[in-house]
């Protein structure tokens, strides 16, 4: 099967339909001169401001009693941001429990992590319930709407159920395994039919979305008709990739101006002529953060040139701490690091600088432009825009080298990467003293093609690129249907 033949030039986004947006995270301004955080958050403001519209989800706060049903509003500008508060008992079962402990270690293929519970389950599904009963009087008929990430699975269903005819789509932030791993979801069935329920599915790779359309396909929840277009109940959805990135240009500009930065000189004088090694990741299992850590102390152990030559920075804020997954992971890299600076640091030099901060984009722009390596090692990951930050970051006069995980999304587009087994820890040693070493002329060529592939994936083509196959319903050329029958449902 075909997933996504491209039809680039659908990328201009001439949509003038209302868009309404749904994510769990909403970046609502705080006060005047309001500047959205991270990229996304850039990038679906602008996509609000070109069409005007709503960001409806959670408002951040967790609240005693019970939620006021009615969305809180605030309109700035174009566009309307529209949150609801979370009980306690809501926020622990459906985002701490079912979308923490049981869909994302199966989107990351950590079966061994899952946590199944009746009480999460039907958590989740209520709290999608509550969610899709707020937002349907704010809708208008023509209203674009489009669902961010695994919090929300089942939230156009419910929608629909709710009388919702508009055109919906969802888009998937995090990998979707094969079959056999992601039929271990608690609720599966319900979840994947929840699903066929959505005009797009968005995934952030082409592996991603295969892996997606297997799963419709296998259990009979839609028979694919043509090209990434499946069937089912009389209905055609459309499942492709829509590779996230970030703002390419303006991460450049923030990196050419970032050798003004206060934090990035106070670092560089902090560490004299050391060569810098940097990683930057929220603190998940999902990172690969211990095993980098351990893959470092290989690369120092047998390179004795290197002793007190370099820093290996690793900035790591940390995340879902309430999931005691997360906690237990904490204790465990705190703990490593701690043992690697033990036993390999000397009087003046300490060998990993490890962060439990956040640091902003400006200052971080800086550190990666000075880094010689960026380690960027997740076990699984959707797609990881650190990767692609860190080569809109560099001099094109010196560029640093990129040590990738093969099991990232970015790893499909950033091919001039050092691609290494992030399980294999001297292997990843191994490529971290090849980096270090790598003469200018190889830097250079292996930058300059990862650099010219990162236009490809920028958030505004990406969102323009998803809205307009949203837009327009997919056609099926004439001689294209296929006519497999559809396989055998199963429960
Ligand atoms: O909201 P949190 O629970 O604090 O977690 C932060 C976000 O983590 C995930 O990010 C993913 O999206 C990135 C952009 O598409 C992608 O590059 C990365 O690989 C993913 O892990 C999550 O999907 C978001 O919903 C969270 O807000
Ligand atoms: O201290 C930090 C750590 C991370 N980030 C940003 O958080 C995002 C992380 O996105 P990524 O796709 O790499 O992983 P995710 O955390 O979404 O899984 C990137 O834009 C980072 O620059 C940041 O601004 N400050």
């Amino acid at each position: 099967m075909a997933f996504g033949s491209d039809d680039d030039n659908a990328a201009a986004g001439a949509s003038t339909a209302r868009l309404v947006v749904v994510s769990n995270r909403v970046p609502v301004p705080t006060g005047t001169g309001h500047k959205a955080a991270g990229g996304l958050a850039v990038a679906l403001e602008a996509a609000l401001k070109s069409h005007g519209g709503v960001w409806y989800g959670w408002s951040g706060r967790i609240v005693d009693g019970p939620p006021s049903p009615e969305p809180e509003q605030k309109r700035v500008g174009e566009i309307t941001f529209a949150v609801l508060d979370l009980a306690q008992r809501d926020y622990d079962l459906y985002y701490s429990g079912f979308a923490n402990r049981a869909l994302w270690p199966v989107c990351h293929y950590r079966l061994d992590l899952i946590q199944i519970d009746g009480e999460d389950t039907e958590g989740y599904f209520r709290v999608n319930d509550a969610f899709a009963t707020s937002l349907v009087p704010l809708l208008r008929p023509d209203d674009l709407v489009w669902v961010h990430d695994y919090h929300f699975l089942p939230l156009g269903k419910a929608l629909r159920d709710r009388g919702a005819g508009n055109r919906i789509g969802f888009f998937l932030h995090i990998p979707w395994p094969p079959p056999d791993v992601a039929s271990a979801m608690p609720a599966y069935a319900t979840l994947l039919e929840a699903l066929t329920a959505y005009d797009v599915l968005g995934f952030q790779t082409q592996q991603d979305a295969e892996n997606f359309g297997r799963c419709l396909e296998r259990d009979g929840f839609a028979r694919h008709v043509a090209d990434g277009i499946y069937e089912t109940g009389g209905r055609r959805f459309l499942v492709k990739a829509f590779p996230i990135g970030i703002d390419v240009e303006a991460f450049r500009r923030t990196a050419n101006r970032a050798v003004r930065n206060s934090v990035v000189q106070r670092f560089r004088a902090s560490i004299g002529e050391r060569r810098l090694v940097i990683g930057v990741d929220r603190l998940d299992y999902s990172k690969g953060i211990r095993e980098r850590v351990d893959a470092f102390g290989c690369f120092v152990r047998s390179n004795p040139k290197v002793r007190g030559r370099v820093t290996y920075l690793q900035i790591t804020p940390k995340s879902r701490s309430e999931v005691p997954e997360y906690r237990r992971m904490q204790e465990e890299v705190a703990e490593e690091v701690g043992s690697l600076n033990g036993s390999l640091g000397e009087l003046d030099w300490i060998p990993v600088r490890y962060l439990n901060q956040t640091v902003n984009h400006a200052s971080l722009a800086g550190l990666y432009r000075m880094a010689s390596v960026g380690l960027v090692t997740p076990l699984r990951d959707g797609m990881n825009l650190v990767a692609k930050e860190f080569v809109a970051a560099q001099s094109p006069d010196d560029p640093g080298v990129l040590i990738l995980s093969r099991f990232a999304g970015a790893a499909h587009e950033l091919d001039g990467a050092l691609i290494v087994n992030p399980y294999d820890i001297e292997a990843t040693a191994r490529a971290i003293a090849r980096a270090y070493d790598m003469e200018l002329e190889e830097r250079q060529e292996r930058w300059a093609s990862m650099s010219a592939r990162l236009p490809e994936t920028d958030v505004n083509v990406w969102w323009k690129h998803f809205l307009s196959h949203l837009e327009t319903p997919a056609a099926i050329p004439a001689g294209a249907e296929t006519s497999t029958p559809p396989p055998a449902a199963s429960t």
